[in-house]
């Protein structure tokens, strides 16, 4: 005898933390896998340095398939010279293979804003998840080192008490030759690419291609290494992430990645996808701000990353958004009386520091001794 059953796939509920409360997402039970070029496509990035303007308004298009729909693609062609990515990776390597007393010249708790050194398992992204394995060196925007020059005189006052950059971490690594240079050109190329991808954005949004230009002069363009060590076969045993899920807070991240794979994204239908490495290209993944400008037109995709390999993984994620005390609600070609806004203006910066507060005190809160010191590992999650 037989009989015929339609089986309703399983699924799981995810907590995610955002500034204002955990949201869940129904995820599948079923194990990754990777993803299809449809979910997560390559796009060639040339059109973007074209003159011709029909030019970027079909890579406009192109964008536009891919942020509706994952909310993740890879950019090939996309200007950032192979040798400047070489080097910062260099660079990140020479920061992590220090002491930890070395890396805790940099702490982040030298730091107002977030900037600077975090030891493994001493964060704590999702809630329903273990404490991240990963290491994290974090630097935040500074005019000073802004590609387009901005007297520092000339810095307007209500800009002023939003500029996130902090000198200690330079200052905490001029021991390592050439480390401010390098990783600085890295970033100053990350937001130099960013300024012009911002502007595709903007036409894939119907806006004036400008639109965006006045409200990135002074913006959101944190840079950040993350050194993922391996992971013990106990931690494995436990299913210990590298980084647990999260969306990213601002417009859209630039994340490089090695070519050891891990970083798992959440489709649509809730089935987690690897986005496995692709020589040459960085990853492109819609950030929270971008979601709240757009009406939730493009989504702020889940993400998490698993190092299960043999092997240390890196990625030095550049994440791009306004001016912090830039005031923006849902853009106007987003918002009809049919589709009424359903966020209120917030400033970027405002939006950036409710969530980083509260995963920090998160974290005090459920891990309190590890968080006083930063290198122990956890035994009890
Ligand atoms: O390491 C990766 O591939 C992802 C990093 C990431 O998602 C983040 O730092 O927000
Ligand atoms: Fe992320």
């Amino acid at each position: 005898m037989s009989t015929t059953m339609t089986e309703t796939p399983k699924t799981t509920k995810l907590e995610l933390r955002t500034a204002y409360g955990p949201v869940f997402r129904d995820v599948l039970s079923t194990p990754p896998r990777d993803c299809t070029p449809d979910e997560i496509p390559i796009i060639d990035l040339s059109p973007l340095y074209s003159d011709d303007l029909k030019d970027r308004v079909e890579l406009a298009k192109t964008i536009k398939v891919a942020a509706v729909n994952t909310g993740f693609f890879y950019i090939k062609n996309h200007g950032i010279k192979e040798e400047v990515i070489a080097d910062a990776k260099k660079q990140l390597l020479s920061f992590f293979k220090q002491s930890t007393e070395d890396k805790m010249k940099v702490t982040q708790s030298k730091s107002k804003y977030f900037n600077g050194y975090k030891g493994p398992r001493t964060t704590f992204i999702s809630p329903g998840e273990t404490v991240d394995v990963k290491e994290t060196l974090g630097w935040r925007y500074s005019p000073q080192y802004d590609p387009i020059p901005k007297p520092l005189d000339a810095i307007p006052e209500e800009v002023k008490p939003w500029i996130r950059g902090e000198d200690f971490v330079w200052e905490g690594t001029s021991h390592l030759p050439g480390f401010k240079d390098e990783v600085l050109t890295y970033w100053a190329s990350c937001l130099t690419l960013s300024r012009k991808l911002v502007k595709i954005f903007a036409l894939s949004l119907d806006l004036e291609e400008d639109y965006f230009d006045s409200r990135t002069t002074y913006p959101g363009a944190d840079g950040v290494f993350n050194y993922y060590p391996t992971t013990t076969e106990e931690e494995k045993a436990k299913n210990t992430v590298g980084l647990g899920s999260h969306t990213d807070l601002q417009l859209f991240t630039l994340l490089w990645q090695d070519m050891i794979g891990g970083l798992q994204v959440l489709n649509k239908d809730g089935q987690w996808i690897k986005a496995v490495p692709v020589e040459g290209t960085i990853v492109v993944n819609i950030g929270d701000f971008m979601m709240r400008l757009c009406n939730d037109k493009y989504k702020s995709t889940v993400h998490r990353v698993f190092n299960t390999s043999n092997v240390e993984r890196v990625s030095m994620p550049f994440f791009f958004g306004l001016n912090f005390n830039c005031v923006e609600g849902v853009v106007p070609t987003c918002t009809s009386p049919e589709n009424p806004p359903k966020y209120e203006p917030m400033s970027c910066g405002d939006w950036c520091q409710l969530r980083f507060k509260l995963e920090s005190d998160e974290f005090k809160k459920k891990h309190g001794i590890a968080a006083q010191a930063p290198s122990a590992l956890i035994v009890a999650a």
